[in-house]
């Protein structure tokens, strides 16, 4: 069964000019072999709108090198450029809704060394959204998930997990993603899917509670402080372990923007170093079940 909604740098667009179109060709013939060569389910359709970007070529000649490299060293510590203390390199799938602000800080800090992971897709439910448009220009695959209604291909969630696991992602980080994780992806990953809320929860999250709705509640409600929270992923909207979060004040006469703004900033800083700390192995869970992230410049501290 051929997947229409597996697309490869931005959805098909037929008023591409005839230079995007040679490039989208150039782009299928370099990453088809590729993708197939890693063992990406040859049902993979290939549309492409983007340009073709000379970082692309790069992009995947150095997941071929490190693929090339995992085969002959094992998987364990290949390393590319900076090699780290014997920790390998993790995969990263991230998945957006929106313009994916949070989805490219952590893409940058991938690539500044800060994050020792790298994105290998983006999995969104909006094909056209800022997120997709960004992995379509930085060569990252993108994944529509969960199909529209009206499309007779359903790509279920079995076949996302198929494409992650041929993709050996080992991290999902949820990053203004508006849809329901199905079980089935929470049970393929257990204790590997993050999501970012704006909020302290358990306050102002669930059903119903995203984007700027959250911040209206917040602000309607009197309270002094918000913030992100970074947890894991269960079944329900927003219920699964706290793992970290951050404080920033509600002032007596913010606008929701003015919130929205200041908790985003925190967010992005939050979720690089949350990010750092699953790649480098730093996450370990208290007998209560709290997961807890070790100090990177002092081993001893937890927080
Ligand atoms: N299984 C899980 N899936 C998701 C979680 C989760 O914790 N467990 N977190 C959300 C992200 N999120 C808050 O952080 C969240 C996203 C969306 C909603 C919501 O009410 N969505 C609406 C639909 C909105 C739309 O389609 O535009 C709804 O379900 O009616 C609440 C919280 C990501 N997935
Ligand atoms: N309940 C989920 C939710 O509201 N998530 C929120 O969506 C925004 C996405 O921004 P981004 O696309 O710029 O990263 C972020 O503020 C994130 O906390």
């Amino acid at each position: 069964m051929e997947i229409q909604n597996v697309i490869l740098r931005g959805s098909f667009n037929p008023t591409v000019s005839s230079v995007q179109t040679r490039k989208a060709r150039l782009f299928t013939k370099l990453a088809v072999p590729f993708l197939s060569e890693i063992g990406f389910p040859k049902w993979v359709s290939m549309k492409c709108d983007c340009s073709f970007h000379s970082d692309t070529k790069r992009n995947l000649q150095r997941c071929r090198n490190r693929a090339q490299k995992a085969e002959c060293k094992g998987i364990s510590d290949v390393e590319e450029d900076k090699p780290k203390a014997k920790i390998r390199r993790k995969n990263l799938a991230v998945f957006v809704s929106g313009g994916g602000s949070n989805f490219r800080s952590i893409h940058e800090a991938t690539l500044n060394g800060s994050v020792h992971g790298d994105i290998v897709v983006l999995v969104t439910n909006k094909h056209d959204c800022g997120g997709a448009e960004y992995a379509c220009c930085k060569g990252i695959p993108v994944i529509v998930f969960p199909t529209r209604k009206d499309k007779e291909d359903v790509f279920s969630a079995e076949d996302l997990v198929i494409a992650l696991k041929s993709l050996k992602v080992d991290f999902i980080l949820l990053a203004g993603y508006l849809k329901l994780i199905p079980a089935a992806l929470i049970r393929a990953y257990p204790k590997a899917i993050l999501n970012i809320h704006p909020s302290l929860l358990p306050a102002f999250g669930g059903k119903g509670y995203y984007g700027m709705k959250v911040h209206k509640a917040v602000i309607a409600s009197g309270a002094r402080y918000s913030g992100p929270t970074i947890h894991y992923v269960d079944e329900q909207y927003d219920t699964g372990c706290i793992l970290a979060q951050r404080v920033v004040p509600v002032l007596a006469k913010d606008t929701a923007e003015e919130l929205a703004a200041r908790v985003l900033h925190e967010e992005h800083k939050l979720y690089v170093e949350v990010s750092a700390a699953l790649c480098e192995e730093r996450i370990t869970w208290r007998e209560d079940g709290v997961p807890l992230i070790q100090s990177k410049e002092n081993p001893n501290n937890y927080r």
